[in-house]
C-alpha cells in the first residue's frame, strides 16, 4: 500500500509507517489540485496539514483511498461530505499541538499588551522610541475565551496564572468543569461586553463563520484587543479593519486568515496588528506529536483496526468498541443475509436491539448492518464511513429502537426490511463464544449459524417435500451439512434452512421451486 505525505509533515514522526512491511511512503511538498488529481489514484492513504485542499474533485479521483489523515486539528481544508460519500475515512491528530497553539496565543496576548514585535521592529530601524510603546498589564484584566476546548482551556489556565479574570463562551461544554477551573461560562453577548482581550478557539463552522463581525464588535468594550489563533473566517476581516481604523479595537493578533497564504491585506496598514503565518502548531514537539499520532491512526485504518480519532464517523473508545465488536460481525451477516432474501427496492429498515444489546452504543451496529446489506446490492464501495449516507441518499428510512427484554434470549437483534415485494424479518443472537445464530426467519423459529452456503425454502408442512429437496440437491453431488425446519403449526406453512457444502446451480434452484408445496427458494452465501 502507498501513503502520500504532503505539507511538510515531520518526517521523523513517520516511524509507525517505517515499521510496517510493505508500506511505501511518498513525501511531496506542494502540489496543485491538478497534480494531486493525476497521482491520487495510486494512493491508499494521505497525510496533509492545513495547506493542501482535499477537494471533492481530488476525492473523486481517489479510487483506492482508504484514509486521509490530518496532522493537526482543523479539517476545514478537507471536504468531509465528499470523503464520506466516497467511503474515505478522515482522521486527525487533535491532541499533539494543543500546547503549541495555547503558547502561541499567550505570546500573542503578551505581544499585544506590550507591543513587543512593533518595538523590536522600531529599534531595528534605528529608533529608541520609549514613548510610542506604553503597554497595559494583564493582571486584573478580563480575558474572553470563545471556545473552551483543548486549546481554549489551556489558554485559560495560563491566563489565570497571570491573574487575569476569565469569562468564556462555549455552548457545548460542561460549565461545572469550567467553574472548577475558575472560568465563568456566560452567553456570547456577556463575554463580548466584558472582555478586555478576546481570544478565539473554536472550529470554523457554518455557525462560527464571521462570528466576529460589525454587529458583534459593536457590543465589545472600546479598546478591546482581539486574538485569533483558531481559524481565518471566524473574524470578518473587513469589519475588523473598520473597527481598528475607528479605534474601537485597540489591537489584534492574527495567526490565521480567511485566505491563506496571506501576504497582502489592508490590515498590514496598522501598526497595532500583529500577524504570523499560521504558526500555532509550529513547534518541534507539536509537529513530532501530530505526525506520530496520525501515522499510527493511518496504519490502524489500513489494517482495518479500530481508529480513535475519526472525524467523519463517530469514534468509539476501546471499552465500547470491545463490547460492540462481536455484534458488528453479527449485524454484517444479518444485513448480507437480508440482501440475498429480498427483491425490489428497499424502502425502510427497522432494527430492534433487545436484551443486553439495548444497553450498548448501537449506532455502529446499525452501520454494520447497512454495510452488510448494501455492499452486495450496490455497485459502489460501501463501508463503515459511507453506509448511512448511502442509505439516506437512496431514500431508505432507517429506524433503530431498543427494548430491554429479549424473550428467550440474552441478546437479540431483529432486522425488518420493507421492500417492494413485502416485508422480511430476520433475528439473530450471539450465543456462547460470541457465535452468531440466526433464530428467526419471517416469524419461524430456526437455529442456524449464518455462514457458508445456505438454502432457505419456505414451504407447506407436508410429507415428502423435504425429501424431494434433498434428492434434487443430492443429484448434483452437493452435500447437506445441516438442516432445520421452523414451523408455527402442524400442516401450515414452514421454512426449511439447509446448510450445504457447495453452490447450488440455478437449474437446481428452479427445479426445487417447482416441487409441489414449495413456496420459494433462496440461495444465500455468506
Ligand atoms: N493556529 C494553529 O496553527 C492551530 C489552530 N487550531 C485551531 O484551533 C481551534 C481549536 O482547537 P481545539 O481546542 O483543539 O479544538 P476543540 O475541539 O478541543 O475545542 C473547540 C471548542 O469550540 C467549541 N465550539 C464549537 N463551536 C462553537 C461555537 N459556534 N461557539 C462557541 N464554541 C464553539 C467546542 O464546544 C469546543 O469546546 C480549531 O479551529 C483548530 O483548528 C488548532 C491547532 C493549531
Ligand atoms: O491543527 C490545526 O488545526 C492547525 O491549524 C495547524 O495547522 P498546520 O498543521 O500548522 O498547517
Amino acid at each position: 500500500m502507498k501513503v502520500l505525505v504532503l505539507d511538510g509533515v515531520a518526517e521523523e514522526g513517520l516511524v509507525p509507517f517505517r515499521e510496517e512491511p510493505g508500506l511505501e511512503i511518498d513525501i511531496k511538498k506542494k502540489l496543485t489540485e491538478d497534480e494531486l488529481v493525476e497521482i491520487i489514484p495510486q494512493y491508499h492513504a494521505m497525510i496533509v496539514r492545513s495547506a493542501t485542499k482535499v477537494t471533492p474533485r481530488v476525492l473523486d479521483h481517489a479510487n483506492n483511498m482508504i484514509v486521509v489523515g490530518r496532522a493537526g486539528v482543523g479539517v476545514d481544508n478537507i471536504d468531509l461530505a465528499a470523503a464520506t460519500n466516497k467511503g474515505v475515512l478522515v482522521v486527525n491528530a487533535p491532541d499533539g499541538n494543543t500546547i503549541a497553539a495555547a503558547e502561541l496565543t499567550m505570546a500573542m496576548i503578551l505581544g499585544l499588551s506590550r507591543s513587543v514585535p512593533q518595538a523590536n521592529a522600531t529599534l531595528r530601524s534605528g529608533k529608541w522610541d520609549k514613548k510610542a510603546f506604553m503597554g497595559v498589564e494583564l493582571r486584573g484584566r478580563t480575558l474572553g475565551v470563545l471556545g473552551m476546548g483543548r486549546i481554549g482551556s489551556n489558554v485559560a489556565k495560563r491566563a489565570l496564572a497571570m491573574e487575569m479574570n476569565i469569562v468564556a463562551y462555549d455552548p457545548y461544554i460542561n460549565e461545572e468543569a469550567a467553574a472548577k477551573m475558575g472560568v465563568k461560562v456566560l452567553p456570547l453577548e456577556d463575554v463580548l461586553k466584558q472582555a478586555d482581550f478576546l481570544t478565539i478557539h473554536m472550529p470554523k463552522t457554518k455557525e462560527s463563520y464571521h462570528l466576529i463581525n460589525e454587529k458583534t464588535i459593536a457590543v465589545m468594550k472600546d479598546g478591546v484587543r482581539i486574538i485569533n489563533c483558531a481559524r481565518g473566517g471566524i473574524i470578518d476581516e473587513e469589519a475588523l479593519y473598520n473597527a481598528i481604523k475607528s479605534g474601537k479595537v485597540a489591537g489584534a493578533a492574527l495567526d490565521v486568515f480567511e485566505k491563506e497564504p496571506n501576504t497582502e491585506s489592508p490590515l498590514y496598514e496598522f501598526n497595532n496588528v500583529i500577524m504570523t503565518p499560521h504558526l500555532g502548531a509550529s513547534t518541534e514537539e507539536a509537529q513530532l506529536n501530530v505526525a506520530v499520532d496520525v501515522a499510527k491512526e493511518i496504519v490502524a485504518a489500513l489494517k482495518g483496526e479500530v481508529v480513535k480519532n475519526t472525524v467523519n464517523i463517530p469514534s468509539l473508545d476501546a471499552k465500547t468498541m470491545a463490547a460492540v465488536k462481536p455484534y458488528l460481525d453479527l449485524a454484517g451477516r444479518l444485513g448480507n443475509f437480508h440482501a440475498q432474501m429480498i427483491t425490489g427496492r428497499v424502502n425502510k429498515i427497522e432494527l430492534i436491539y433487545s436484551g443486553e444489546l439495548s444497553a450498548l452504543e448501537v449506532t455502529p451496529i446499525t452501520t454494520a448492518f447497512l454495510k452488510g446489506m448494501l455492499d452486495p446490492i450496490l455497485q459502489e464501495n460501501v463501508n463503515f464511513v459511507n453506509a448511512s449516507v448511502i442509505a439516506k441518499n437512496r431514500g431508505i428510512e432507517v429506524i433503530q429502537t431498543t427494548a430491554e427484554m429479549a424473550k428467550d434470549y440474552n441478546n437479540l437483534m431483529t432486522a425488518k426490511v420493507y421492500c417492494e415485494s413485502g416485508e422480511r424479518v430476520l433475528a439473530a443472537t450471539l450465543l456462547q463464544g460470541n457465535v452468531a445464530h440466526l433464530v428467526n426467519i419471517d416469524g419461524y423459529r430456526v437455529d442456524v449459524v449464518p455462514s457458508g452456503h445456505m438454502l432457505v425454502v419456505p414451504h407447506y408442512d407436508r410429507p415428502k417435500i423435504i425429501g424431494k429437496v434433498g434428492t434434487l440437491i443430492g443429484e448434483h453431488d452437493i452435500n447437506i451439512a445441516a438442516m432445520q425446519v421452523g414451523r408455527k403449526e402442524i400442516g401450515g406453512k414452514a421454512v426449511m434452512v439447509l446448510t450445504i457444502d457447495d453452490v447450488v446451480p440455478d437449474d437446481t434452484l428452479r427445479a426445487i421451486a417447482q416441487v409441489d408445496g414449495i413456496l420459494d427458494v433462496k440461495f444465500v452465501s455468506l
